[in-house]
């Protein structure tokens, strides 16, 4: 198969969908792979790397697209990329379409074969190519949020794990998935008092078995959230039911009632975020502020740290991106249903129930199409 590697276009995204070794492997196994020049320079991936691993380079986007039958990049395609795919070719990165109604109209119209990093499952259960970016995320949450608690940055001026004789401030963890967990491990390590909330009791009695009493886990209704959000300074939204619009847990009446120059970190963004007052900002102004509250709502966090992320999307992307290679989307998809639930806009439908069910629009089951 050709497959196309273009760079990614979005606001301080350097991230990029195949790092010379997964080259490599395409290569190895009989395909051919073009790069467009440039792709990875920013983290350090040259043109001779992806040489030396059997890449062919192209001069721009444009001849990527025009040239090959799969595109593997980062993030959702942006206007301009959506326009250069045709009927057929395979779209494989990340989509996020359930809060998109003009990228889904996009792909609907460009005929393509979209499949979203995000809603493939994993045999072991969970979504395996979800998880490195959500644990670079969750991770980068209490740093940016302990960052934005600083008085320069318009938060209250507190320190995060505080001082002796001075109580450390409070992080609220939203979601006890692998964004909570990862931010959890971050904050405790800071020394904040950490409280997570999730309804699912059995992931709060893991945490609990870990982390013992150096976290509180609480169930989450409306009234934990409520009195959770009330004392924090620090509010990380790492919630997430697959593929839908993130429910909102925070009303703009409860933004309105926490204290003055604490910090939310919406996480959950890229689903459309899990607070009423957010809205997605990129690295160059990542913050807004609304009645005296930092809001953070970066859509594509993990571009930040570029290099690593890069690494860890490519462990757990390639696998997939080989067997697409190797059979063809159709007999790759009804060998694997856990690739299967990854197909969310294909020959001009919408193949994913929660996608279709947040656009209200008709909702075409993958088989169908195979
Ligand atoms: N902004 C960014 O750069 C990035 C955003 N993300 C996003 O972060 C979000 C979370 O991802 P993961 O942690 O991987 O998902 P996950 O599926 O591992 O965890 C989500 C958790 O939310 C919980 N949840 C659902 N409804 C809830 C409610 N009403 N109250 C409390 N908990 C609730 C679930 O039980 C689950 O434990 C996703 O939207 C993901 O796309 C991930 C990576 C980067
Ligand atoms: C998951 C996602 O949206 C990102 O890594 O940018
Ligand atoms: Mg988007």
């Amino acid at each position: 198969m050709r497959i196309g590697l273009p760079q990614e276009i979005k606001n301080h995204e350097y991230r990029v969908g195949l790092t010379p070794a997964s080259v490599r492997e395409l290569t190895h196994a009989g395909h051919s792979v073009l790069v467009q020049s440039g792709a990875g320079a920013a983290i350090g991936l040259s043109d001779e790397q992806y040489l030396a691993a059997g890449a062919t380079l192209a001069a721009d986007a444009a001849e990527v697209f025009a040239k090959s039958e799969m595109i593997v990049k980062v993030k959702e395609p942006q206007p301009q990329e959506c326009a250069m795919l045709r009927p057929g070719q395979i779209l494989y990165t990340y989509l996020h379409l359930a809060p998109d109604p003009e990228q889904t109209e996009a792909l609907i119209r460009s005929g393509a074969i979209c499949i979203a990093y995000e809603t493939i499952t994993g045999p072991g259960g969970g979504l395996p190519l979800l998880a490195p970016m959500s644990e670079v995320a969750g991770r980068m949450a209490v740093q940016a949020g302990a960052a934005h608690l600083e008085k320069s940055k318009g938060g209250m001026g507190v320190l995060l794990g505080g001082v002796p004789g001075v109580p450390a401030g409070h992080c609220v963890i939203l979601g006890a998935g692998v964004v909570g967990t990862h931010a959890l491990q971050m904050a405790v390590g800071l020394g904040a008092r950490v409280t997570v909330l999730d309804k699912n009791i059995d992931r709060l009695r893991q945490l609990d078995l870990v982390f013992g009493n150096r976290i509180h886990t609480v169930y989450s209704n409306v009234q934990s959230v409520e009195e959770a959000v009330l004392d924090a300074d620090l509010v990380i939204g790492g919630v997430l039911i697959p593929g839908a619009a993130a429910p909102k847990l925070v009303t703009r009446t409860l933004v309105g009632r926490m204290k003055k120059g604490a910090v939310l970190v919406d996480v959950a963004i890229d689903q459309g975020g899990c607070f009423e007052t957010s809205h997605a900002t990129t690295h160059a102004e990542p913050t807004f502020m609304v009645d005296g509250v930092v809001h953070y709502c970066v859509a594509n966090m993990p571009g930040a740290v570029a290099r690593t992320s890069t690494f860890a999307l490519n462990n757990a992307t390639i696998a997939h991106a080989l067997t697409l290679a190797n059979k063809g989307w159709k007999q790759a998809l009804k060998d694997n249903a856990h690739l299967k639930n990854g197909l969310n806009v294909a020959e001009g439908k919408v193949t994913y129930e929660a996608v279709a069910q947040a656009l209200g629009r008709a909702y075409v089951g993958a088989d169908t199409l195979l």
